[in-house]
């Protein structure tokens, strides 16, 4: 079974993801960390993240889990990320990986935003996560205080807007909602409650 898990920031897609992936016994692929790595490469090497042949050439060259996972989940890389990751060609050096990924014997868990649309247009649960951008951005804001980086609520309030504005306007696999896909506003429930009513959609599919 394919579980295809798409969503804005900081929607709870990945402990969603990380969860089902348990439940089911599946592997599970972050893909925002491919986007990620290609921005922290590009920053880490001087390079211009709006140069678009340079992030094809990273992206081409790229192995997941080759950059310590830290350096990826700091505030200014989920913006990073969505910069690189709005150039078609980047799109198109990260597709094989996880086309790969998701064709394992016995299916796969995979988060992004282009899983149901682009990746895994076949798979049997299409899931899209999302929650007001106030909800997601007090959750994100918790995260990085208690990574021990502590930032205003205001502040990534903005910073999420611009990244879902960046993420479901470019041209080459926008952030929407797959036709087959079913949603779940998180907004007003705990991690355990859509650990629930994820659950009982997949059940419902049989
Ligand atoms: N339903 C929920 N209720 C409260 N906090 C949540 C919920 N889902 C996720 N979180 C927390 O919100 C933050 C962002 O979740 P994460 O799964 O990383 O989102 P995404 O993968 O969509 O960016 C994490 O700190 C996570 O523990
Ligand atoms: N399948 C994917 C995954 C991420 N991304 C991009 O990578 C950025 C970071 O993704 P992420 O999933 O790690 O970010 P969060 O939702 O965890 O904040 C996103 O804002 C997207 O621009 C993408 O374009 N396609």
């Amino acid at each position: 079974m394919i579980i295809a898990i798409d969503g804005p920031a900081a929607s709870g897609k990945g402990t969603l993801a990380k969860r089902l992936a348990a439940h089911f016994g599946l592997p599970y692929l972050d893909t925002g960390m491919l986007y990620r790595g290609v921005a922290r490469v590009m920053l880490d090497d001087g390079l211009p993240l709006g140069d678009e042949a340079a992030a094809e050439a990273v992206a081409q060259s790229f192995r997941p889990g080759s950059v310590d996972e830290e350096r990826l989940r700091g505030r200014e890389m989920g913006e990073a990320a969505s910069v690189v990751a709005a150039h078609p060609r980047v799109r198109t050096a990260l597709l094989a990986l996880q086309k790969t990924f998701a064709s394992q014997p016995g299916g796969a868990v995979l988060d992004g935003r282009d899983i149901g649309t682009v990746i895994c247009p076949d798979a049997e649960v299409k899931l899209f996560v999302t929650a007001t951008p106030e909800v997601r951005a007090a959750r994100r804001a918790q995260e990085f205080a208690s990574r021990g980086e502590p930032v205003s609520l205001d502040d990534i309030l903005v910073e999420i807007r611009q990244r879902d504005e960046r993420d479901s306007h470019r041209s080459s696999a926008p952030l929407v909602v797959a036709s087959d896909a079913v949603v779940l506003d998180t907004s007003a429930l705990d991690i355990a409650g859509v650990v629930t009513a994820a659950l009982a959609v997949i059940a419902a599919r049989g």
